[in-house]
């Protein structure tokens, strides 16, 4: 007996740990030909999201947010490589990340985007609204981007500059931030509580957190430019008198539980129970007194069961259009970490969670309703458009913006919201004979601008503003191109091409703080790329490259060339020392912690090198040097199948990357890449008014699946600033002995979350005329 539980115990022990070892080392095998960490567990699993980081220099485990927190500095100088492995060995996930812009580039082109598709597996809960361009791949994703990206036309940036004035106006007037005095003098020592919070002077705006109303900013901007909703900066009464019902009462779901427990008691339990204590305990003519216990049960089961079969006799809990809109915007994130739980979690009675399920299914009917309506009025034009939903029901139709299209903007009442756009896309496309989207991923492409537009450009623009007042000379700059390009304080979409500088520093403040943390690819296939290892002097050769020149190897038959930035830049690259293979010997990497060997071929043929001549018609163009075929696909047996990768210059290596390897691009790690990026930590807007390396420029991603909403977010975040800063200029809070960069130490903490997320941005705004 013993022997049997003995041997049972070691089978539930011994097997499940032979399957883990396998699944490890046959991870570890698949990324052998990088240096990386081996850990017990993976950053990138559902346990490595939990724990908290490990301390330097072990590794042990980096922690969920490495790639924000060691950016260039932490795993990709230390190995000498812009591409590293990871591996857990719990999860057994062969994983590299890479910010080696020539292999991304790659890898994110046409050709690239099949043999590294995105693992859309990953990405499977954002289909809740319906499919959508972000978790499609394949034909499935060629179909959506063609009819979805025509959604983001000029008519959408006309409305999109007009509607952002008036956001930025409605706040002010609403937040009554007019209220300074024209003999306002600052304090001339800033308080503070004795906590440390800021105490504004009268008449300054104080904001304990500024992405408090980016946030609001940014999601009025989806609901007027997106969605066609008017949006109230501030809700007053008409908020609450239009409220419409939406979902199963919040109580009835509570009443459900209490039910359940006293259908149990009541029905089952209570009547015996009562029936044999008045039989036995009192021992009278139980029959009275048995009917009346029972009349009881009946009646009290008869209310239990109206409430739980008849909510239409409860009240409805209502919930308006803004209010949904806003707490999707805010709990999406929830709802995403809900969605790896059983389903029954988010239908616990539990306040948050019932009014983010109400919301979620109060947006997703409107917009099908807006959808269906659109789309009716489109099939059949000799019906005319419907005015945008109102979030007042009173305004019988006439939209607000209709309303403020005479103040403003003609353009406000013809539907030319991005919702309509995409809507109009999807009905030519069909008229067309084309294949297009079914009105279930039209909403299912709109809850994604909500997602992918909403906290990205709110906390971009945070940081921006917060950039602006740690750097006043920068600000002052910024100021100095408003008043320029906007004398009259009334500018059109027409004018925005001024506003380069602000434009600038919203790029300067995407490369320091990029959203998007990681973009993740999978390899189709086995596949063999050239990998260029760090030069440990060079880094400052590549800052002045030209911005027409790429660095890619032209993919042509014999003899094939290829471009290295030394042959530009003037330099030679010294090889990098430790990663690289001498004389045929593989070497290790410099780490002590058992990293795997790197295998290179030697470089048999000497490297050809080709110099672009800028302005040279006979030079190849910018496409051919992208050319057909950037990698070499290897077939089953490790043969190539396209052999053309023809060399191995002094300092680049061919790795293969096998099949399933999930590959994540690293946005700050390119951004903080000193080959790409001269002094990266520092605030220097102008280095986007000079040549810079596009292809190292990726908040946006990379390839064909870059952001569709880059424009949008681009113009809604520079009209913001030319109407905020017109009037304002902005200050960090200071405290005696703190020096600005204490300051932006303290604004530059954040956490990944969907995105890289502030902990807190305090701000302080002054009226300019009287600074
Ligand atoms: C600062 C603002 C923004 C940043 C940093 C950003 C970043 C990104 C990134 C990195 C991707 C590529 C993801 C991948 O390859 O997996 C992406 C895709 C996308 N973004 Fe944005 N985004 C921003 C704003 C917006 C806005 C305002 C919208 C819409 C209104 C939008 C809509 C989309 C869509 C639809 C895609 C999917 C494209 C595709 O898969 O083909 N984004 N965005």
């Amino acid at each position: 007996m013993h022997l049997i539980t003995a041997a049972a115990a070691a089978c539930i022990l011994i097997i499940p740990s032979i399957v883990i070892l396998r699944r490890y080392r046959r991870a570890v095998a698949m990324i052998s030909d990088f240096p990386g960490l081996r850990l017990i567990v993976s950053p990138m699993c559902s346990l490595g999201l939990v724990l908290p980081s490990l301390p330097m220099p072990l590794y042990t485990y980096p922690g969920f947010s490495f790639p924000s927190v060691l950016k260039h500095e932490g795993l990709f100088k230390h190995f000498k490589c812009d591409t590293v492995s990871l591996c857990g060995l719990l999860d057994g996930r062969a994983i590299l990340y890479t910010c080696d812009v020539p292999f991304l580039t790659r890898m994110a082109s046409h050709v690239g985007s099949t043999v590294f598709p995105k693992p859309i597996e990953e990405y499977g809960v954002l289909g809740y609204f319906g499919d959508n361009v972000v978790i499609a791949e394949g034909a499935n994703w060629r179909r959506q981007r063609k009819v979805t990206a025509p959604a983001f036309s000029s008519k959408v940036f006309e409305r999109l500059w007009v509607d952002m004035a008036d956001i930025t106006r409605e706040m002010i007037q609403q937040e009554n931030w007019d209220r300074r005095t024209e003999d306002f003098v600052p304090p001339p020592s800033p308080q503070f509580t004795p906590e440390g919070e800021y105490i504004p002077a009268e008449g300054e705006i104080y904001f304990p957190n500024v992405v408090d109303i980016t946030l609001r900013m940014a999601l009025a901007a989806i609901a007027r430019t997106g969605f066609g909703i008017d949006f109230e900066w501030r809700t007053g009464e008409s908020f609450t008198n239009t409220c419409q019902s939406f979902g199963e009462s919040f109580y009835s779901t509570t009443l459900r539980v209490i039910y359940t427990i006293a259908h149990v008691t009541l029905k089952l339990i209570l009547p015996t129970s009562v029936h044999t204590l008045l039989l036995h305990s009192l021992r009278r003519d139980p029959k009275p007194a048995q009917s009346s216990a029972n009349g009881l049960v009946g009646r009290l089961h008869l209310l239990a069961v109206n409430i739980v079969h008849g909510p239409s006799q409860l009240p409805q809990e209502k919930m308006h259009l803004q209010e949904a809109l806003h707490l999707v915007a805010k709990e999406s994130t929830l709802k995403l970490a809900m969605a790896s739980l059983p389903s029954w979690i988010s239908k616990l009675p539990i306040r948050r969670l019932h009014r983010m399920n109400m919301a979620f299914e109060c947006l997703q009917q409107e917009l099908g309703r807006m959808v269906t309506q659109r789309r009716k009025e489109l099939m059949n034009p000799a019906e005319p458009l419907s005015p945008a939903p109102s979030m007042n029901s009173s305004e019988s139709g006439d939209s607000f913006y209709s309303q403020s299209s005479s103040k403003s903007s003609p353009v406000l009442s013809d539907n030319s919201d991005l919702l309509s756009n995409l809507v109009r896309s999807a009905v030519q496309t069909e008229k067309a004979g084309g294949v297009t989207l079914t009105e279930e991923e039209i909403v299912g492409n709109a809850y994604i601008y909500l997602l992918a537009g909403h906290e990205t450009t709110a906390h971009s623009l945070a940081w921006t503003l917060a950039l602006l007042a740690a750097y006043p000379e920068q600000q002052e700059k910024a100021y100095q191109e408003i008043i320029e390009g906007d004398p009259s304080e009334d500018t059109i979409i027409r004018d925005y091409p001024k506003f380069r500088f602000l434009l600038a520093c919203y790029y300067e403040t995407l490369r320091l703080f990029p959203p998007v943390q990681q973009i993740p690819k999978i390899a189709a296939e086995d596949t063999q790329i050239v990998i260029e290892r760090t030069n440990e002097e060079g880094e400052d050769a590549f800052n002045t490259f030209p911005e027409d020149v790429v660095d890619f190897p032209r993919a042509t038959k014999t003899p094939t060339l290829h471009v290295t930035r030394a042959s530009i830049s003037g330099h030679r690259t010294r090889p990098s020392l430790s990663a690289i293979k001498v004389g045929g010997l593989p070497l290790r990497a410099d780490s002590s912690f058992g990293v795997p060997s790197l295998p290179c071929t030697p470089a048999t043929t000497p490297p050809k090198e080709y110099v672009r001549l800028p302005g040279d018609p006979s030079t190849p163009t910018r496409s051919e040097f992208l050319g057909p075929m950037p990698f070499t696909q290897l077939s089953k047996d490790g043969q190539p199948v396209n052999a053309e990768l023809p060399f191995v210059a002094t300092d680049q290596t061919r790795v293969v990357i096998k099949k399933d390897t999930i590959i994540f691009i690293s946005p700050p790690a390119v951004h903080y890449n000193p080959k790409y990026w001269k002094d990266p930590h520092q605030f220097n807007p102008e280095r986007f008014l000079k040549p810079y390396h596009k292809g190292a420029f990726i908040p946006f991603g990379v390839g064909t699946r870059a952001c569709l909403g880059r424009k949008f977010s681009e113009v809604e975040s520079v009209c913001m600033l030319v109407h905020l800063l017109r009037n304002y200029s902005v200050h960090l809070p200071v405290r005696p002995g703190e020096t600005v960069e204490d300051v932006r130490a303290q604004f530059s903490k954040a956490s990944v979350r969907i995105t890289l997320t502030p902990d807190k941005i305090p701000l302080i705004f002054r009226k300019r005329n009287q600074d």
